[in-house]
């Protein structure tokens, strides 16, 4: 599905404790009040399943972490891609570097997203992994370079190249925007992710493992919203 385009600030819960108590409330609070007052920025929330019910009450753009490539039937456990279609979901991540599931399956559900009228953000480890996932026409794609994840070393900063030939290899093959993730800690280095020229970025720890979560948030946001 098409995406609207304005820069994204989407932020991964994980499984940090702050994606499942009061933090997590007060996240979707800041991000429906920014929203509303930020045009230029979308603000998705990446969160646990079974935080979906208290959040949605909140802040209606949120995603999944993590989807399994199943049909309706006997798969004790797993979260069937199918089960989207009764979710209040905008879509979700998958294919992250603590998730990884093979090509045929992110081929999958991507399809299947499409036809649910869903959104699929897959994530990639490197330029060339990037270029593949292309070919699947994803709503977006994530490079995010396993070394950098929770280092608070922006991959932004530290590997631009990283950033530039992941552009280069999605946009030959298509479209598709492509947010930057990784040790991404202060709002410069989204803005830096920005000027190389991805559509976004992908946090987790310096949100979710913040003394003052909303804060980090309104900072990133602002910031975001005046490219
Ligand atoms: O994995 C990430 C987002 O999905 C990035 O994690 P950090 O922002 O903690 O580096």
């Amino acid at each position: 599905m098409a995406i609207e385009m304005k820069y994204v600030f989407a932020i991964n819960f994980k499984s940090y404790e702050t994606a499942y108590n009061n933090v997590a409330l007060e996240i979707a609070k800041t991000a429906n009040q920014l929203s509303s007052k930020y045009s230029n920025v979308r603000i998705i929330l990446s969160v646990p399943s079974v935080m979906i019910s208290k959040i949605i009450n909140i802040y209606d753009d949120i995603y999944l972490q993590h989807i399994d490539p199943l049909d309706y039937g006997a798969y004790t456990g797993f979260l069937s891609v199918d089960s989207l279609k009764y979710l209040e979901v905008k879509g979700s991540l998958i294919n992250h570097s603590e998730h990884k599931i093979i090509y045929r399956d992110i081929e999958k559900i991507v399809k299947k997203m499409k036809e649910l009228n869903k959104e699929s953000l897959v994530c990639a480890d490197t330029p060339g992994e990037a270029a593949g996932i292309a070919y699947l026409n994803p709503s977006m794609i994530a490079v995010e370079p396993p070394e950098l994840i929770g280092s608070g070393i922006p991959v932004s900063k530290a590997k631009p190249e990283v950033i530039t030939e992941s552009l280069k290899a999605v946009k030959s093959v298509s479209n598709i925007p492509v947010l930057a993730g990784a040790g991404i800690t202060i709002p410069d280095d989204a803005i830096k992710a920005i000027e190389l020229g991805s559509s976004g970025v992908l946090i987790a720890s310096a949100v979710m493992k913040s003394k003052n979560p909303n804060k980090v948030i309104i900072d990133f946001v602002e910031k975001m919203n005046s490219v």
